[in-house]
C-alpha cells in the first residue's frame, strides 16, 4: 500500500472515532490499536478467569445454601465474562490458545487484585462490594469504548456486575448487623481489601504508560486517576452506612474539591504484585496451568470427534 493510501486510511479512522463511531473487527486499524487492544481486552479476559480462583475457595463453604447459590452464579457469570472476552479479542487476529500462552507464560498480566488470600467469609462480602464496586466504576466507560465487540461486551458484563456488587454489600450488611465477632470480621476484610481496591485501578496517571494514547483513541474513557477518586467517593459512605471504619487515618472530606482526600497508596506493594511476588500469584498460577493440563484429554476428545464427523460426511459426499 502507498503512504497516500494509508495517509487516507488513517484519516477515516481518525474521523471514525472523532465522530465517536465505532471501530469494527473488519474496518482498518492502525497496527498499535489492534495491539493494545489485544493487550488490555486479553488482560481483562484472563482478570475475570483468575478471579473465580479467591472466590471458588469459599463456594463449598458458603454459610448457608441461598449464599452458596448466589456464589456459584456469580462465579459462574466470571467465567462467562472472561469467555465473551477471549472472543471479543480473538476478532483482533489473535488465537485463544496464544491468549492462553501469555498468561500461562507469566507474559500476560492480569489484575493485581486476585493474588490476595480470601481467608475468611467476610472476605467473600468485601471483594462483591469494593472488587466488584471497583470494576463497575471502571467498566461502566468501558460501554462506550471505541471497539465495537469490546463496548458491546461490556454492556451485558456491566449488568451482571451489579448484582455481584449487591450480594457482597449484602453479605457485608448483614455481617456488620450480627454478632460482634461478625462485624470484626467486616471490618477485617475491609482492612485488607481497601489499599488492594485502589490499586486495582492501576497506577497514578504520572505512572500509567498507556492512558494518554489510549484515551485520544477513546479505549479509556476516564484516567486511572479519575476512577479512583470516583471509587472512593462512591464507596466511603457506604462504609459509613455498615458503620465500619475505611483504614487510612488521611482520608477526609474536601469542601473545595467536593472529594475525599485520602493517604499515600503503597505502589511498591502494587509493583511486586504486579511483578508476581503478591501472596498468591505462584498458587493462582499454578491452579490455572493444572485446569488447562488437566482439561487436555477432554479438549483431545473434542478434536477426535470433529475429525471423525467431517470424515463421515467427506465419504458420505463421496
Ligand atoms: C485501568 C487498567 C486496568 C490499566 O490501564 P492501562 O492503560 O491498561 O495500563 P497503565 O498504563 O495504566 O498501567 C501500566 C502497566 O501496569 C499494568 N497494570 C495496571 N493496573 C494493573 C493491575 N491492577 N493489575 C495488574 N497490572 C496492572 C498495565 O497492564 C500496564 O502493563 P502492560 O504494559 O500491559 O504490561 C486498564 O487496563 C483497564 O481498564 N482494563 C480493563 C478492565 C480490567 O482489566 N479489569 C480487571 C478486573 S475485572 C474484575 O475485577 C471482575 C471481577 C470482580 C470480582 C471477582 C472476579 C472478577
Amino acid at each position: 500500500m502507498s503512504d497516500k493510501e494509508i495517509k487516507n486510511l488513517e484519516d477515516i479512522f481518525e474521523a471514525k472515532i472523532a465522530r465517536d463511531e465505532k471501530i469494527e473487527p473488519k474496518d482498518w486499524m492502525p497496527e498499535k490499536y489492534r495491539k493494545t487492544h489485544i493487550r488490555q481486552m486479553s488482560q481483562h479476559a484472563h482478570s475475570e478467569i483468575v478471579g473465580m480462583l479467591p472466590e471458588g475457595n469459599w463456594i463449598t463453604r458458603a454459610p448457608s445454601l441461598r449464599r452458596k447459590v448466589a456464589l456459584l452464579a456469580k462465579v459462574q457469570d466470571e467465567a462467562g465474562h472472561g469467555l465473551y472476552l477471549y472472543s471479543a479479542t480473538e476478532t483482533l487476529g489473535i488465537s485463544r490458545e496464544e491468549m492462553y500462552n501469555q498468561l500461562h507464560s507469566g507474559k500476560a498480566k492480569y489484575s493485581s487484585i486476585f493474588n490476595y488470600p480470601t481467608i475468611t467469609w467476610a472476605d467473600i462480602g468485601a471483594i462483591g462490594w469494593l472488587v466488584d464496586g471497583a470494576a463497575i466504576i471502571n467498566q461502566v466507560p468501558l460501554c462506550s469504548t471505541s471497539f465495537g465487540p469490546y463496548a458491546r461486551a461490556m454492556v451485558r458484563v456491566c449488568k451482571e456486575e451489579s448484582f455481584h456488587q449487591r450480594q457482597g454489600y449484602e453479605i457485608m450488611l448483614t455481617l456488620c448487623n450480627g454478632t460482634p465477632e461478625q462485624k470484626a470480621m467486616a471490618q477485617d476484610a475491609l482492612d485488607r481489601w481497601w489499599w488492594p481496591s485502589l490499586m486495582m485501578l492501576g497506577p497514578t496517571d504520572d505512572a500509567s504508560t498507556h492512558t494518554e494514547q489510549s484515551m485520544k483513541w477513546k479505549l479509556k474513557r476516564k484516567t486511572n486517576d479519575e476512577l479512583r477518586q470516583q471509587f472512593i467517593d462512591q464507596t466511603v459512605p457506604q462504609a459509613d452506612i455498615l458503620g465500619i471504619t475505611v483504614p487510612d487515618k488521611d482520608l477526609k472530606w474536601n469542601e473545595e474539591t467536593g472529594h475525599y482526600d485520602f493517604g499515600a497508596i503503597d505502589w511498591d506493594e502494587f509493583w511486586q504484585v504486579v511483578k508476581g511476588h503478591g501472596p498468591c500469584n505462584k498458587e493462582r498460577m499454578q491452579t490455572r496451568v493444572s485446569a488447562w493440563e488437566g482439561g487436555e484429554w477432554v479438549r483431545d476428545a473434542a478434536m477426535a470427534y470433529a475429525e471423525k464427523q467431517a470424515d463421515k460426511k467427506v465419504r458420505k459426499a463421496g
